[in-house]
């Protein structure tokens, strides 16, 4: 089986076993964002669409979830958006993610898991900002082979979707330029709330900062040795150690997996 099945499935189990006692998984509210802008080719804009007609809302259903499908957003493109440091379309980006945000937040604060589709990764930032406005003990487990931790200086592309953790991390303010766009960002997530499992595609600058971080990280090859069972497993154990004295309050997963390369 793929990791990306054995994650998910995981996952589900964990899932149904946190939230047996919660109305919030039984609510699964489902929002397109059709973005490409985070990076150069185009076609990740399709995702919702291909997604939902793959069957996504018939097989949320299936598993006796309530479904709530809130559609897609509805970005603008501002007309000029010039690079700023080499980043490219920071208020692009920045706008959509603002959209994005603000959309995610009111679907948590009502109730509901949100499951949201992309899109490109830059995207991250905007739905991880939103589950953060309503969960202040917000963790993100980050399954994908890229870490997109890059900042503005050390990104070998300026494209933002290599960048969206850096904009998450408090760590990392000091590092972030003012980028036109972002204004409205604040960080919002400590790196010891951060596990990364699957990476596989790590920049030089990237390494640098997971490793001056403390970042707790589970490369492909670690999931090779140890299996992905013991992975899950020292992921959570690393993310609950700082609630050994008060009961868990909530605990979110972001599952990145719509991607260009
Ligand atoms: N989510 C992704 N596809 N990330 C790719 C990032 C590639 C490269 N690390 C960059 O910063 O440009």
């Amino acid at each position: 089986m793929s990791l990306r099945g054995q994650v998910s499935r995981l996952l589900r189990n964990l899932l149904s076993r946190v939230h047996t006692q919660q109305s919030r998984a039984q609510s699964v509210a489902v929002l397109g964002a059709p973005f490409s802008r985070g990076q150069k080719r185009r076609g990740l804009e399709h995702g919702p669409k291909v997604i939902r007609e793959a069957g996504l809302i018939e097989r949320l259903s299936g598993l006796d979830y309530s479904v709530h499908d809130f559609g897609d957003l509805n970005f603008h493109h501002p007309e000029k958006d010039e690079p700023y440091m080499e980043v490219n379309s920071p208020r692009t980006v920045g706008a959509a993610n603002k959209a994005l945000s603000g959309a995610v937040s009111r679907a948590i604060g009502a109730g509901h898991t949100l499951v949201m589709l992309g899109g490109d990764h830059s995207l991250a930032i905007g739905s991880v900002s939103g589950h953060a406005q309503q969960c202040p003990d917000l963790c993100l487990i980050w399954v994908d082979a890229h870490a997109d931790i890059n900042t503005p200086m050390t990104s070998p592309s300026g494209n933002l979707h290599g960048q969206p953790v850096a904009f998450m991390l408090k760590e990392l303010q000091d590092k972030m330029p003012a980028l036109p766009g972002f204004s409205w960002l604040k960080p919002f997530l400590s790196a010891r709330d951060l596990v990364y499992i699957g990476l596989r595609d790590v920049d030089p600058g990237e390494y640098h900062l997971l490793k001056n971080l403390g970042v707790q990280y589970f490369t492909m090859r670690d999931i090779d040795r140890l299996g992905i069972q013991r992975v899950m497993e020292a992921t959570f154990d690393h993310l609950m150690a700082r609630y050994i004295n008060v009961t868990m309050t909530s605990l979110h997963y972001t599952v990145h997996d719509c991607d260009s390369f």
